[in-house]
């Protein structure tokens, strides 16, 4: 696992851009109750196919979901619930350090191995047991990440180590550790601009109680409301890139809340820097889906995506065949 920090109120450990912050919010916002009609789609990780005859078939779903939503929550995933716990009582501890010593850090100046040394020596010093807690649930992510990758292959028409092989080898992987405080006009304020993540796919626990991700779904935002120890799955612009525009990387936000703070840690998984994403093979088809995005280095990509500030889907848009 590699470690990065960035910005004020979301560490990150791993990598990708910085997040920033605060504007005023537009658009429409579903209500609670009316996202409740909507159903958010959950995915039952139990019943995911593990290889088999009937595997097309029981990845129906996860087809649907990933065309309509981008989006879903995910039960059943096999991880422990004590393991989620002690990552989120870790992260809570972290963020509950005093400001001095949070800033006499430096995030932003360090080196990325810098940034491991400290963030160990914190864990030494400060918050006994952060490192193992993260390492452990580095572990389980990253478990949970590669049978995703495993069905999505298998959804591309490919065998289930089919993106694996055509990324060069497994996932890489960041953490952002992500603290909205709270605020007494959260109407005014947007905590996490609207964005789609450069990512193959994104894992994101959150806490049980705190409503705060939006995401952007017919033209409209829409609440994600938390399900206890499930983990909110996002497909990322990789994906989007490699199934042809099959699964879609969904505009995304985080809204701040008046009477709790919250907490999310946001797992990415990413190719490797050097690996060239493009449209799979098994997802063109001249006539009927033609190629819609041009290949890149995927280091190319990410550093673009992050010279721009945070709009939406645009960067994305620019990869298109149509704008070569
Ligand atoms: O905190 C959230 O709900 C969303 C965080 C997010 O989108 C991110 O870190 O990329
Ligand atoms: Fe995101």
């Amino acid at each position: 696992m590699e470690v990065r920090v960035e910005n004020g109120g979301s560490y990150e450990v791993g990598k990708s851009g910085w997040v920033n912050l605060c504007q005023f919010q537009d658009g429409t916002i579903i209500s609670e109750d009316l996202a409740d009609s909507l159903e958010f789609p959950v995915i039952d990780f139990s019943f995911l196919a593990k290889g088999g005859e009937d595997e097309v078939q029981k990845l129906q779903k996860l087809h649907l979901v990933c065309k309509d939503w981008g989006f879903f929550q995910v039960i059943n995933h096999g991880v422990k619930e004590e393991i989620l716990e002690k990552i989120k009582a870790a992260v809570a501890a972290f963020f509950e350090l005093p400001f001095q010593e949070k800033r006499n850090m430096q995030w932003q100046k360090m080196k990325q191995k810098d940034m491991v040394k400290t963030l160990w020596s914190l864990s030494t010093k400060s918050m006994i047991g952060f490192k193992e807690a993260l390492e452990e649930y580095s572990r389980e992510m990253q478990k949970l990440a590669e049978e995703l990758q495993a069905n999505f292959s298998v959804l591309m028409g490919l065998k289930r180590d089919g993106l694996k092989r055509l990324q060069g080898g497994g996932l890489k992987q960041g953490i952002r550790m992500n603290y909205y405080p709270i605020c007494s006009r959260p109407d005014l304020v947007l905590e996490c601009s609207p964005h789609s993540d450069g990512t193959s796919f994104t894992l994101l626990l959150q806490d049980d109680d705190v409503t705060g991700l939006q995401i952007k779904h017919n033209e409209a935002w829409v609440p994600v409301k938390p399900i206890p120890n499930s983990l909110v799955v996002n497909i990322g612009d990789a994906t989007e890139i490699q199934s042809n525009g099959m699964y879609k990387s969904i505009e995304h936000r985080a809204i701040i809340n008046e009477k709790k703070p919250r907490i999310s840690i946001a797992t990415f998984m990413f190719p490797d820097d050097e690996q060239e994403i493009g449209p799979v093979e098994t997802m063109i088809d001249d006539q009927n889906h033609p190629k819609l995005y041009r290949n890149i280095k995927y280091v190319d990509y990410v550093r673009e995506k992050f010279s721009r500030k945070m709009e939406g889907k645009a960067h994305l848009q620019s990869y298109t065949t149509s704008n070569s």
